[in-house]
C-alpha cells in the first residue's frame, strides 16, 4: 500500500511554457550532464543510456543527456538517450523530454540539436554568463554583447524548428538583478520557453535566492509566458534549501542530481528536494508536488554511485547506508514501540524494503529492549534476569567493538552470560610461521576435570595449525563455516577481534559461533575457536 509520502498524482499535459496545474513542479535531472562535470564522475555511453531508461522509470520530467559538443562519446551518449529513451511513452502518455546543454554559439546549439531531435520532445538548452566577473574576465564580452549573443542564440536554436527552448544565465546569483530581468525579457522574446536562474557557485543563502525568483517572476517583461527553473549548487551545503526556497517563490522546474553529484561539492540532490517535497508539499509548501515515483529513487541512486564511481558517505541523506539505522537506546525503544517516533519517512517510499528489526543496529548506545527484540529474533527466549545478565556483557564488549553482529551476540548468549564453565581451556600456545618452512603450533588445554593435553600441528599459517592441533586434542569434527578478523582499535597496536562460526558438518548441522578478542590475533583466533567448540559440546 502507498504511503502518504509516496501517492503518484496526475502529471499535467506537457506544454513547454506552461504547467496547467499551478502546485505542480518538474524534474530536471542533470545527473548525466553537471553529475558527470564532478571529478572523476566519467560514464560510458552504455551507462548512460542504462540511467537514463531509470531516470525515466522514476518519471523525471526532463533529462539532461550530456553535453554534445564536449565529444564525439557525449554526442553518441546524447543522441542514443534522445532516440531511445526519448521515444518510449507509456500508458499514461509519459515521455521524458530529453535535452542536452551548448554554448551560446551556433556551433554547439546546431550539434546538440543534431543529437536531441530524435527525441519526441526534445528541447534545446543553453547558456551564457552574466556576472560582472564571468563577463569581464572569462568571456571577455561587455553586457551588450552577452545581451545580443543570447538573443541571437536563442532565435539560431528557433530556427532549427526547435519549440522548447531553455535559456540560462550563468552565475545569476551574483548578476545585477536589472541585467537579469533584461536579458531574460529579450530571450523570452526570441522564443526561450524555460528561463533557467543559476546559483553556479554556491554562493546564496535561501533568503536571497528566494528573493531573486521573486524578483525575477516581478520584473521580468513577459514571465507568464515562461517557466523559472533553479539550478543550485552546494558549496555552502545551501543547495537543496535553496532549491525549495526557489519553488516557493515560484519556480517550477527544479534541477537536480541524483545523489547530489556535480562540478566541486555537487548540485542540489534529487533525492532531498523530491522527497522533501513530497514529505512537507502539502502540509507547508502550498500542496506543491512532482509526478516521481519515490520508489525507485534508491535503485537510482546505487546506479549512479557504482557508475560515477563517486561512493556515498553513510549519513547521506535518505539514500546513505545509516539513513534508517538506528543505533542508540532511546531511539530504538520508540522504534520499536511506534515507528513513527523516529522516522519521518517509510524506507518503503524510496525503495527500500525493511522490517523494522532490520533498522535497528546494536552498539554501545543501545539498551535492553532492542537487545531483547534481537535476540528473540535470532530464537532466544529469555528470562528478564537472563537478559540483564547478557545486557551488561553485551555493554562490556559494544564498548570495544563498534558493531556487535549476531555471531557476537550468539557468543554472548551461550558462553559469558551464563558464565557456564568451559569444557575446554587455553593454556598455553607457541607457534611459528613465516617464509622459511611450515607453520607449526604447539597448544596445551585444560578439560573442564581439570587434566592436561598438548598436541602439535603444522598449517598453511599459524591460525590453522594453531585449529588443527586443538583438533587433535579436543577429537571432535568441526568444520570452520566463517572466520572473520577485525580491528577494533587503530594503529599498530590495535586490539584484534575474530569470529569465528563451526558447525558439525553439512549445512543441516546447526552453527556454533565464538568470538575471541586482544592485541595477538592468533591468540584471539584460537580463543574465539575454543569458544565455538564449547559451545557445540555443550548441544551435543
Ligand atoms: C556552469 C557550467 O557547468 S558550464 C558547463 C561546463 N561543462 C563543460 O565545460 C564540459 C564540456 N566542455 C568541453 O568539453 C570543452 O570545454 C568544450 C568542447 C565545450 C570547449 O572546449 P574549447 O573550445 O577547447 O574551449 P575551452 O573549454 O578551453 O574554453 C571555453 C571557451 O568557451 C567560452 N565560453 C564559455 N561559456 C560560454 C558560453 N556560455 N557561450 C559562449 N562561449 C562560452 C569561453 O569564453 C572560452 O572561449 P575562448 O576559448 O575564446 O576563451
Ligand atoms: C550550465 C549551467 C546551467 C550550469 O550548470 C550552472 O550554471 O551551474
Ligand atoms: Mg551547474
Amino acid at each position: 500500500m502507498a504511503s502518504k509520502n509516496s501517492i503518484i498524482r496526475n502529471r499535467p499535459e506537457y506544454i513547454p511554457n506552461h504547467i496547467p496545474n499551478p502546485t505542480y513542479v518538474r524534474i530536471l535531472d542533470t545527473t548525466l550532464r553537471d553529475g558527470e562535470q564532478s571529478p572523476g564522475a566519467a560514464m560510458t555511453c552504455v551507462q548512460k543510456l542504462e540511467t537514463a531508461r531509470q531516470l525515466a522509470k522514476l518519471g523525471v520530467d526532463i533529462i539532461e543527456a550530456g553535453f554534445p559538443c564536449a565529444s564525439k562519446q557525449d554526442f553518441m551518449a546524447v543522441k542514443m538517450i534522445a532516440e531511445e529513451v526519448g521515444n518510449c511513452v507509456d500508458g499514461n502518455g509519459y515521455v521524458p523530454v530529453i535535452t542536452g546543454v551548448s554554448r551560446c554559439n551556433e556551433k554547439d546549439i546546431a550539434t546538440a540539436w543534431e543529437a536531441l531531435k530524435h527525441a519526441k520532445r526534445p528541447r534545446l538548452r543553453t547558456f551564457i554568463a552574466t556576472s560582472p566577473i564571468h563577463m569581464e574576465y572569462k568571456l571577455r564580452k561587455s553586457k551588450d554583447q552577452v545581451l545580443e549573443t543570447a538573443r541571437n542564440m536563442v532565435k539560431f536554436a528557433r530556427s532549427l524548428g526547435c519549440t522548447d527552448i531553455q535559456f540560462g544565465a550563468e552565475d545569476a546569483a551574483r548578476s545585477d538583478k536589472e541585467f537579469l530581468y533584461q536579458i531574460f525579457g529579450e530571450v523570452i522574446k526570441a522564443g526561450a520557453t524555460t528561463l533557467t536562474i543559476p546559483d553556479t557557485v554556491g554562493i546564496a543563502m535561501p533568503f536571497e535566492y528566494g528573493k531573486l525568483i521573486a524578483d525575477i517572476k516581478a520584473n521580468t517583461p513577459g514571465i507568464e509566458n515562461a517557466i523559472m527553473a533553479t539550478h543550485c549548487h552546494n558549496d555552502l551545503g545551501l543547495a537543496t534549501a535553496n532549491t525549495i526556497e526557489g519553488a516557493r517563490y515560484g519556480a517550477r522546474q527544479l534541477e537536480v542530481t541524483i545523489n547530489g553529484i556535480g562540478e566541486r561539492a555537487g548540485n542540489a540532490s534529487f533525492e532531498e528536494v523530491v522527497m522533501a517535497l513530497t514529505c512537507r508539499g502539502i502540509d507547508i509548501l502550498g500542496g506543491l508536488h512532482t509526478g516521481i515515483n519515490t520508489r525507485h529513487i534508491l535503485k537510482t541512486s546505487k546506479m549512479v554511485e557504482k557508475y560515477s564511481g563517486l561512493h556515498l558517505q553513510p549519513h547521506k541523506a535518505l539514500v546513505g547506508a545509516n539513513a534508517f539505522l538506528h543505533e542508540s537506546g532511546i531511539h530504538q525503544d520508540g522504534m520499536l514501540k511506534h515507528r513513527g517516533t523516529y522516522e519521518i519517512i517509510s524506507p518503503e517510499d524510496i525503495g527500500l524494503v525493511r522490517s523494522v528489526g532490520d533498522t535497528i543496529v546494536l552498539g554501545k548506545l543501545s539498551g535492553r529492549q532492542a537487545l531483547r527484540n534481537r535476540l528473540e529474533e535470532l530464537g532466544y527466549k529469555l528470562k528478564d534476569t537472563e537478559v540483564e545478565g547478557v545486557f551488561w556483557q553485551f555493554k562490556a564488549v559494544a564498548e570495544k567493538k563498534k558493531r556487535i553482529t549476531d555471531t557476537d551476540l550468539r557468543a554472548l548468549v551461550s558462553n559469558e552470560a551464563f558464565n557456564e564453565q568451559p569444557i575446554w581451556k587455553l593454556g598455553d600456545l607457541q607457534v611459528t610461521c613465516g617464509t622459511v618452512g611450515f607453520s607449526t603450533a604447539t597448544v596445551k588445554l585444560f578439560s573442564i576435570d581439570g587434566s592436561m593435553h598438548v598436541a602439535c600441528s603444522i598449517g598453511t599459517g599459524p591460525v590453522d595449525s594453531a585449529y588443527k592441533a586443538i583438533n587433535h586434542i579436543v577429537k571432535e569434527p568441526a568444520k570452520l563455516v566463517k572466520y572473520t578478523l577485525g580491528a577494533i582499535t587503530e594503529g599498530i597496536d590495535a586490539t584484534a577481534t575474530t569470529s569465528v562460526e563451526i558447525s558439525r558438518g553439512d549445512t543441516n548441522h546447526p552453527v556454533f559461533s565464538g568470538t575471541g578478542g586482544g592485541t595477538d590475533v592468533v591468540v584471539s583466533s584460537v580463543d574465539a575457536y575454543l569458544s565455538a567448540l564449547n559451545n557445540m559440546l555443550r548441544f551435543y
